[in-house]
């Protein structure tokens, strides 16, 4: 057992995901790759090597394959290891289909907005080159990088086909891939390492996948961020717009756990999954905490509609400046709904329609247009005076 058998990767915003491998060492060896022995799965395009694959694996009841497209995003080129069935889902989104559509959506090339330097005790991180304001986009860019989350393959096993993956990267993505961070610095598994250290989940074909996407990898971690990410599953890009004014050399980060949990919550998923701790200012102030509590004490007002209810608009403008304080303009979309229900129930439409609108931005910049939480503010914005909100407060 190696330490990466221990360690859990990136738990938001999807779920907790814990890594665990067999120490069953016999099987070890029935999955080595021998290239003699290795079984061609459907080849052909969008893939320019031939499918490699893993015996049929007991947990997922079908065998993993290593794809590889060196032309993929004008020749940027990606890397997936997948079941068949989902590879030839993979092979139909529109990030495969349609290059236009990247080029159209401007994925894949340089905003101009940051450079990477080094930062004191973080590594390396991102620095905004001019002055950024909400929702200037960042980074947007397709990944290097994907994996199915399996707990089956031990350690060793895993390495092997991830390596043969990276190898199998156009020189110039292979290289960049190999020259990020990294986590305990096991050269013996090195590319699980890098990916411990730089790894977002992504859910395509029903099943989780953890992907790297590198430029965005050098964003490092605040639990005040100024910046927010969103992956788009059918290009399979990761985009990073600003969430509130950044000054020309601040640095631009995100946040790798949720920002809404207290302190020790936040710090006992980044510690050991990450091996720092975090020094923000909401990370080393004493009354984080407290403005945490407050705001989820404000926000259990604001939703009770019984007829004692004390929630008010001055309760929910209360609860958007507490966020504003705390550096979470990022993770506003519950307090706006709030706010919206607030002013909609004392009969204030301006007020109503002003905050789900606002609503909806957020949910759009942290969730995308799928969100269903879109849809609530939605019906209430097509007629404020037939929600169930209306006057409920008079
Ligand atoms: C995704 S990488 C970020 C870029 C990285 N700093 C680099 O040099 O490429 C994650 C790693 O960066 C470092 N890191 C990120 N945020 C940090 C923070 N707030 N304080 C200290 N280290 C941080 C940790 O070593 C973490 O494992």
């Amino acid at each position: 057992k190696t330490v990466l058998d221990r360690q859990c990767w990136h738990e938001y915003p999807l779920v907790t995901a814990h890594i665990s491998s067999s120490t069953d060492r016999t099987k070890e060896y029935a999955f080595v790759i021998q290239d003699s022995i290795h079984r061609i799965t459907e080849f052909g395009a969008p893939w320019t090597h031939p499918p490699k694959c893993t015996l049929i694996l007991r947990n997922i009841n079908d065998k993993l394959c290593v794809y590889t497209s060196t032309s993929f995003a004008n020749g940027r080129g990606i890397s997936i290891i997948t079941t068949p069935t989902i590879a030839k889902q993979y092979a139909g989104l529109p990030a495969f289909t349609d290059q236009s559509a990247l080029n159209a959506q401007q994925i894949n090339e340089p905003t101009y907005t940051w450079r990477a330097s080094t930062i004191l005790n973080k590594g390396i991180g991102m620095l905004a080159t001019k002055p950024l304001v909400f929702a200037d986009r960042v980074t947007s860019y397709t990944p290097a990088f994907l994996a199915l989350l399996e707990d089956e393959l031990t350690t060793h096993e895993r390495e092997k086909w991830w390596r043969l993956a990276i190898e199998q990267l156009p020189a110039q993505t292979k290289e960049e891939f190999l020259g990020l961070a990294y986590v305990f610095g096991d050269e013996r598994f090195r590319v699980q390492d890098i990916v411990q250290a730089n790894t977002f989940q992504v859910e395509i074909g029903g099943r989780n996948h953890l992907a790297v996407w590198p430029e965005t990898s050098r964003l490092n971690h605040a639990c005040n961020p100024n910046a927010q990410y969103i992956i788009n599953t059918d290009m399979l890009s990761h985009t990073v717009r600003a969430t509130r004014p950044i000054a020309e050399g601040e640095e631009i980060t995100i946040s790798y756990t949720s920002p809404l949990d207290p302190y020790s919550v936040r710090q006992n998923h980044l510690r050991p999954s990450f091996r720092f701790k975090c020094a923000c200012s909401r990370c080393t102030s004493h009354t984080s905490d407290d403005t945490l509590s407050l705001i989820h004490s404000l926000q259990a007002q604001l939703n009770d509609w019984s007829a004692s209810s004390t929630g008010s608009p001055e309760m929910a403008e209360q609860l958007l400046q507490l966020h504003r304080e705390e550096g979470l303009e990022g993770f506003m979309d519950v307090a706006y709904g709030f706010a919206a229900l607030a002013y909609s129930a004392v009969g204030d439409e301006t007020g109503a329609v002003k905050y789900a609108e606002k609503a909806k931005e957020a949910i759009l910049m942290k969730d995308g247009m799928w969100s269903a939480n879109l849809r609530i503010w939605e019906e209430l914005l097509m007629n404020v005076k037939a929600h169930w909100s209306w006057r409920r407060r008079e």
